[in-house]
């Protein structure tokens, strides 16, 4: 499609087209060079990707990438480590579905933040690893208000009345439902189904064996428990019925799903590393807004040093190729770009340091590439056209955080706003909420009298219900092909070469035109997404 073609060729059907001049189809918008070759920072909202051809069907879109040098995934897409962003439970589903989660380093212990790397580790897909349990002690009020608020219709009894503790029996909506509400005061142990008459399963079970005895038992629920005797988890036969395929999911060599773990620069990150690796982190993130540091340099360094084969490193943030090329010089398998573009950020305005995302992404790049390391967009991805927009400045993944805050896998509990919305909380880690939150988290930022005064980065926010991941990341995934197929390219690769080469083109567009290309000029309207 490239080259010359007369104006006349044009259909204009007027027969005015003799001697018009030839005209340069290669002349249209810009090079991702030119669109750069400016002074001024710029980022994704600022322009637009022009159409190419369209010659295959949206679902052939293949999203496989790189991480990091090591690690591929299928899609681009990795959580946030931030504590109202990524635990175990987002890491699993993101996994699950082809990218990966980061847990976030802000917990009282090193060991809750091993735990919830194990629990990914440890996922068998049809296995429910916390089931809401109840103590024999509880009464029959405390059953139904874990149904009205779980919907559960199966609960077990353990004598610490949590996961792990001794499975004493199961009670079921069968055993309470015809119990007329003034009997709801009656303890749970006499009215479950005792171990004694319990059919349950052995730790090492596999699902199909499972499935086989609920179906033969008549059962709804099958408690798995240890030797001694302990509840390790449960199997509910209406999730085996629906249990999916997930065929992009991110595993590791031994087929346990891919995981990372994010640590701080300080000292004690070195005793957090040594634990992460023996229990199999895939991938260690290195968390600052500033990564040209001698401290991220020496402790890369060094875990380079202690650990040679596994796990990889991704080293930031950072926003200029010279801070890049130091972390690349001190082995960092993949570079995490952004400095205050996140939507809870307020480091450009406290900090008076930071860069628009579109140039940061753009020159890191740029730089990386030529080094053979894959680049981590991160923060400002508002929804998913930014992802496109992110992958075609040569970014290899994104980092999401405000975007999967408000989903179901996200760390904690929902909440009705004001005006009656479903609502999560959302806070940067820089700010003072998270700051205070452990004693750990306020080391790094008050180890000593001169850290006394306390300067937040970040903003504590709310973020509306988007649902769960098993719904969102397909959407996302499913809009990046469709912005694929329109630049006209099958798959990342081949974005990254075409944008380079020049064919894929850009245009910057003026602040009027970024209102066009919003909603506008209506009297009301109803976003639904997916
Ligand atoms: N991407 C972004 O734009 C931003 C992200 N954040 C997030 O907020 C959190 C905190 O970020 P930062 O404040 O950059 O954390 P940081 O731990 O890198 O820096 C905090 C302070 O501690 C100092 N420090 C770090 N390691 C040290 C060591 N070993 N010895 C002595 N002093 C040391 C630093 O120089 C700095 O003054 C992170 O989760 C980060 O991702 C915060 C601001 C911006
Ligand atoms: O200036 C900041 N102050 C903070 O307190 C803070 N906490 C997180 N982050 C960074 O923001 C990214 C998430 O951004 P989004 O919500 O836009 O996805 C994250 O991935 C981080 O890079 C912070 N930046
Ligand atoms: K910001």
């Amino acid at each position: 499609m490239s080259g010359k073609v007369a104006n006349g060729a044009l259909p204009n059907g007027s027969g005015e087209h003799e001697g018009a001049e030839d005209m340069d189809l290669m002349d249209d918008g810009q090079t991702i060079h030119e669109l750069f070759d400016g002074k001024i920072g710029l980022t994704y909202n600022d322009f637009n990707i022009l159409p190419g051809y369209i010659d295959f069907a949206v679902h052939s879109v293949d999203l496989t990438t790189h991480l990091t040098r090591r690690i591929k995934l299928k899609a681009p897409l990795v959580s946030s480590p931030m504590d109202t962003v990524t635990e175990s439970e987002m890491a699993i589903a993101m996994a699950l579905h082809g990218g990966i989660g980061i847990i976030h380093s802000n917990f009282a212990t090193v060991q809750d933040q091993v735990n919830e790397v194990q629990k990914v580790k440890r996922y068998k897909q049809g296995f429910i690893s916390r089931p809401q349990c109840i103590k024999p002690t509880d009464t029959i009020r405390d059953l139904m208000r874990i149904k009205a608020q779980f919907g559960f219709t199966g609960t077990p009894v353990t004598d610490t009345g949590n996961v792990g503790g001794k499975l004493l029996g199961l009670v079921t909506s069968r055993d309470v439902d015809f119990i007329s509400e003034k009997r709801w005061g009656d303890l749970i142990k006499d009215v479950m189904v005792p171990i004694e008459k319990l059919i349950t399963a052995e730790e090492g079970t596999t699902l199909s064996h499972a499935y086989e005895t609920l179906e033969k038992e008549k059962k709804g629920k099958l408690p798995i428990v240890n030797k001694k005797g302990e509840l390790t988890s449960l199997i509910a036969r209406t999730d085996l019925k629906k249990a999916r395929d997930f065929p992009h999911s991110s595993y590791d060599e031994v087929g346990q799903l891919r995981v990372g773990a994010a640590i701080s620069t300080r000292e004690t990150s070195r005793e957090a590393v040594r634990a992460l690796v023996a229990v199999g982190v895939d991938v260690i993130v290195i968390d600052s807004s500033q990564g040209a540091s001698l401290y991220q340099i020496e402790l890369l360094k060094w875990i380079k040093s202690e650990f040679k084969e596994s796990p990889q490193i991704i080293a930031g943030n950072v926003v200029t190729v010279a801070q890049a090329k130091m972390l690349i010089d001190a082995g960092a398998d993949g570079i995490r770009v952004g400095m205050g573009s996140g939507s809870i950020c307020i480091t450009q305005e406290i900090m008076a340091v930071g860069r628009a995302q579109g140039t940061a992404v753009y020159q890191v790049s740029k730089y990386a590439r030529s080094r053979g390391v894959p680049v981590i967009a991160d923060g400002g991805i508002r929804d998913v056209g930014y992802i496109t927009k992110a992958l075609s400045l040569g970014a290899s993944c994104v980092m999401m955080g405000g975007l999967l805050a408000g989903t179901t896998e996200a760390p904690g509990e929902y909440f009705w706003g004001p005006s009656g919305v479903r609502l999560k909380k959302y806070r940067g880690m820089g700010s003072l909420d998270a700051m205070e939150a452990h004693t750990s988290s306020n080391d790094r930022y008050f180890q000593n009298e001169s850290d006394a005064i306390k300067v937040a980065q970040g903003v504590t926010a709310t973020m509306r219900d988007r649902g769960s991941i098993h719904k969102y990341v397909p959407y996302l995934v499913r809009g990046i092909q469709h912005g694929f197929q329109d630049i006209g390219v099958k798959d990342l690769f081949t974005l990254h070469a075409n944008v380079l080469n020049g064919s894929v083109k850009f245009e910057r567009r003026s602040p009027n035109a970024q209102l066009e290309g919003g909603v506008h000029s209506l009297h009301s309207y109803d976003k639904r997404l997916f």
